[in-house]
């Protein structure tokens, strides 16, 4: 038995405005941040559940606060009783306060930080089992993990009998794709190369060492000056040549119209897809300009908030990749829904990654998707970018542009003691 005795959320700030790091043409000077949050038990300081949710610097005390309001829904639980009843228990937290889901509902603040929340209670039922969430999800039956989740504004879509249908389907072959993920690692793109601050020069080094490093994948930032963009273009496809692959991300700068005409002057550079090419809330918008851009794919999905929306996504036949943030969606229960909604309506899932831990989460959610869910690698890259690695306790590992399999238990987001303190704004030491 583990009883939740306290939740700790703490304000964790990286400055990595002071780099560019992160830099795109919506947010032009991001300090990557998390909302972090520690589930202490009655077990000891041995055994604490850890999850975060990501923003980028300002507003992150919003968050903590929202953590704060929601703490009283975990303290004194025990995990047992959660993992037992877990798909009512989301719902009993996300929705169960009705004066807190006012100010979603299911998005925005209040469910960035139930996220952080979700995602801890997973990391501590992980732990408790000895096993990295990943293998916690693809060992469970169809039924146990349909148990998991919360249906509810999506059966019109997806039922539980259907969801699954669909896992077991999968049944057969987990160990083999288990196998395959073990020797060959899950495959990656990298967008530490095409940050929008950065200069011609560090762009084309950048390029060079990750193509030394095996990555066959990149993404570039758009969204400023159109000349710009293709020079920039130009000088990525001048580095990385024909055969890699370009995506282009233009972080919700661009009107419907403007989407097009735009993505036609970038389309000589043979862009695999647009990411964000308009607001993340526009459903219809996006089928629009995946139906009038014909060969280059429309992806979305890093501020897509909730299963609702990517549900009308893929029933409008809106994108070609889903890019699902692990800590945007209500933690992991949400997630899977979405997982088994993309398998559905077929459409790939390529999470959202970066940020601070985004890609320590979004290892195991491919992974489990690959293993449990689609059984399909096709079209499939997760996100990686190279930042703020060194702090958590169990960082993704790559190897020649994959990722390799974790093991340690746990969803991997544990960060460092040190440097929880050093990044604590605004009394760590970073920020004096
Ligand atoms: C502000 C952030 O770095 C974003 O630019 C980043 O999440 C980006 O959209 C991405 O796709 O990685
Ligand atoms: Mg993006």
């Amino acid at each position: 038995m583990t009883i939740i005795t306290r939740v700790e959320a703490l304000d964790i700030r990286f400055p990595t405005s002071r780099d560019l790091d992160g830099s795109d043409a919506m947010n032009a000077a991001p300090d990557y941040s998390a909302t972090y949050v520690i589930l202490h038990t009655d077990q000891g300081e041995d055994v604490t559940g850890h999850g975060l949710t990501f923003t980028i610097g300002r507003g992150n005390e919003i968050c903590v606060a929202a953590v704060n309001s929601l703490a009283s829904r975990l303290t004194g639980q025990r995990l047992e009783d959660i993992t037992q009843r877990m798909g009512e228990f989301w719902r009993e937290l996300t929705s169960g306060d009705s004066q807190l889901r006012w100010l979603g509902p299911e998005k925005g603040v209040i469910h960035l930080a139930s996220a952080a929340m979700i995602n801890a209670i997973w990391d501590l039922w992980a732990k408790r089992e000895s096993k990295p969430v990943w293998k916690l999800l693809a060992d469970m039956s169809p039924e146990q993990l349909v148990n998991c989740l919360d249906f509810r504004f999506v059966t019109d879509a997806l039922t539980p009998e259907e969801a699954i249908s669909i896992l077991k389907r999968r049944e057969s072959g987990k160990a083999e794709r288990e196998a395959e993920l073990r020797k060959n690692g899950y495959p990656a793109y990298t967008t530490s190369a095409g940050w929008l601050g950065y200069s011609e020069d560090k762009m084309r080094r950048l390029c060079r060492e990750a193509i030394d490093d095996g990555w066959q994948h990149f993404k570039q930032k758009v969204g400023g000056d159109i000349e710009e963009d293709r020079r920039r273009a130009a000088i990525l496809r001048e580095e990385i040549g024909e055969e890699r692959t370009l995506m282009m991300d233009a972080n919700q700068m661009w009107d419907v119209d403007e989407s097009i005409v735009n993505m036609r002057r970038l389309a000589e550079y043979n862009p695999h897809w647009i990411e964000e090419p308009t607001s993340p809330d526009d459903i219809l918008g996006h089928a629009e300009i995946r139906r009038r851009l014909g060969n280059i794919g429309v992806a979305t999905g890093e501020h897509c908030h909730n299963r609702v929306m990517f549900k009308q996504l893929m029933q409008a036949e809106a994108i070609d990749y889903c890019q699902l943030d692990a800590a945007r969606m209500g933690g992991l229960n949400e997630v899977i829904i979405v997982l088994l909604l993309a398998a559905k309506f077929d459409v790939p899932v390529c999470p959202h990654g970066g940020g601070v831990g985004l890609c320590e989460y979004t290892q195991h959610i491919s992974m489990f998707d690959y293993i449990a869910i689609s059984g399909s690698l096709d079209g499939r890259l997760l996100e990686y970018v190279d930042h703020l690695h060194d702090h958590f306790v169990d960082p993704v590992q790559i190897r020649s542009g994959h990722y390799l399999v974790p093991d340690s238990p746990g969803y991997s987001i544990t960060m460092k003691p040190d440097s929880r303190i050093n990044y604590t704004f605004p009394d760590g030491q970073a920020w004096q």
